[in-house]
């Protein structure tokens, strides 16, 4: 007789299935924008090949019968120390957009972080989240009123952290977004900004077509560019018109000595501040002499500069370089509970995870992204007691070897 496993979705028992379901479910624009790296995508792709390059040392004859895979976040439990990344314009996915992972992430106990970008607002997501907490990503534009504006609402709807992202001085080479000419669909909008701050000018500047700082950009969006204030001969002018995330998302200013100081003051003691897309041990020592509350190990997904380290690859020169003063926080490529119990037993506090949710969004909405956090949730469990540990702060780099080219195996 065949075994009954109503809890499961047959269709899709791994993640890799779900990415499956979720290509068909997309159109061309929206998959290529979600899923492409910069450039030739070689850390897009070795963020998850990374992973394989480590084994895991299993111990038994332990009681594993109880596991606990809680972990403290924000003053709250998160149920596994797993959140969900940041990432832009999620109504693209699903009607259910930001506001259906925001529920996901109540129902599973599990953390959100909000893009700037979203498609829906930071008030409505907060609601959507019942006390569930959540983080604001924060792209600090040039014009920092829009910015204070957004941190103080921020603030009023009870988000526990900022997190800035520090990795986009100028956005990388997307080449399927350019030949897409990619362009939010009219019904759409970037909801965090008010109309008057997006008032679109008679040129129109194509949505969000090639209006931006992008490196590389061929004559007829440089042209566009210039006309959106952004360059005037050598002379740089802050963007000025329609808040698009090609023009405002990339800010070539941001620097410690001005920047961080700002920001932590305009959170105050109500949000912390956090820098995502920290890869190097030199930058992480920086981030503590300049008072952050914790850093998030990224290379945005392999969407930025193409050709850096692997996420896992650049974690341990940030875990030594920190010594446990600030928490470590890691994305990119995690698509398994394994990489999970490997990413936190090489030093990670946390991890989160971008396009696995929009996957989920796709698939079936709230609904998809409950299944993924399932998926991801059940597999950190098994992977917990298989590898003979009962709770999170066990998992250290004993459970660990890591093999070279040669499969030769060290421990660690
Ligand atoms: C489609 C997409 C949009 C993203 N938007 C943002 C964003 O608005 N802000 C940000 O800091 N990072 C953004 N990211 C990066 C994610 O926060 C995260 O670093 C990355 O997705 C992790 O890698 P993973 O997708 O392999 O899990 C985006 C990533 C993707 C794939
Ligand atoms: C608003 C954006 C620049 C989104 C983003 O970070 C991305 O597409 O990688």
């Amino acid at each position: 007789m065949a075994t009954v496993h109503p809890e499961h979705d047959l269709n899709c028992l791994t993640l890799e299935e779900l990415e499956a379901h979720a290509r068909t479910m997309m159109d061309k624009q929206t998959r290529d924008y979600y899923n492409e790296g910069s450039d030739s995508n070689t850390t897009l792709r070795e963020n998850t090949t990374a992973y394989s390059k480590y084994r895991i040392r299993p111990r038994v004859l332990r009681d594993v019968s109880r596991i606990d895979s809680s972990v403290p976040l924000f003053g709250h439990i998160n149920s596994v120390p797993l959140g969900v990344a940041p990432t832009a314009m999620q109504r693209l996915a699903h009607s259910d957009g930001e506001l259906g992972t925001a529920r996901a992430c109540k129902k599973a106990k599990v953390a959100m972080g909000l893009s700037s970008f979203a498609t829906q607002s930071l008030e409505e997501v907060a609601e959507a989240s019942e006390g569930n907490p959540n983080v604001l990503q924060l792209y600090l534009f040039e014009e920092r009123e829009h910015s204070r504006k957004l941190i103080q609402r921020a603030k009023k709807a009870g988000f526990k952290a900022v997190f800035l992202t520090v990795d986009t001085p100028f956005l990388g080479r997307r080449n399927m977004e350019i030949r897409n000419q990619f362009k939010l669909p009219s019904h759409l909008k970037v909801k965090n900004f008010a109309e008057e701050e997006s008032p679109v000018p008679p040129e129109a500047v194509d949505g969000e077509g090639d209006s931006g700082k992008r490196e590389g950009m061929r004559p007829k969006m440089q042209r566009k560019a210039s006309r959106a204030g952004y360059t005037e001969g050598n002379r740089r002018v802050p963007p000025s018109g329609p808040i698009t995330f090609h023009s405002h998302a990339p800010n070539p200013t941001l620097c410690w000595e001005r920047d961080i100081g700002w920001l932590k003051q305009e959170c105050g003691p109500e949000m912390e501040v956090w820098l995502k897309g920290i890869a190097t041990g030199e930058d992480a020592l920086l981030a503590v002499h300049h008072g952050v509350d914790g850093i998030v190990v990224s290379n945005h997904g392999g969407r930025q500069l193409n050709g850096a380290m692997a996420t896992i690859d650049a974690l341990p020169e940030v875990v030594e370089a920190v010594q446990g003063k600030i928490p470590v926080h890691v994305d990119g490529g995690i698509r398994h509970g394994t990489d999970v119990f490997k990413a936190l037993a090489l030093g990670a506090d946390f991890v989160w995870v971008g396009r696995p949710a929009l996957w989920g969004l796709a698939y079936k909405g709230q609904a998809g992204v409950e299944l993924m956090l399932k998926l991801l949730t059940d597999e950190i469990r098994l992977c917990m007691s298989l590898a003979g540990t009962t709770s999170v702060k066990e998992i250290s780099k004993e459970y660990l070897v890591k093999m070279d080219n040669s499969g030769f195996v060290s421990k660690l």
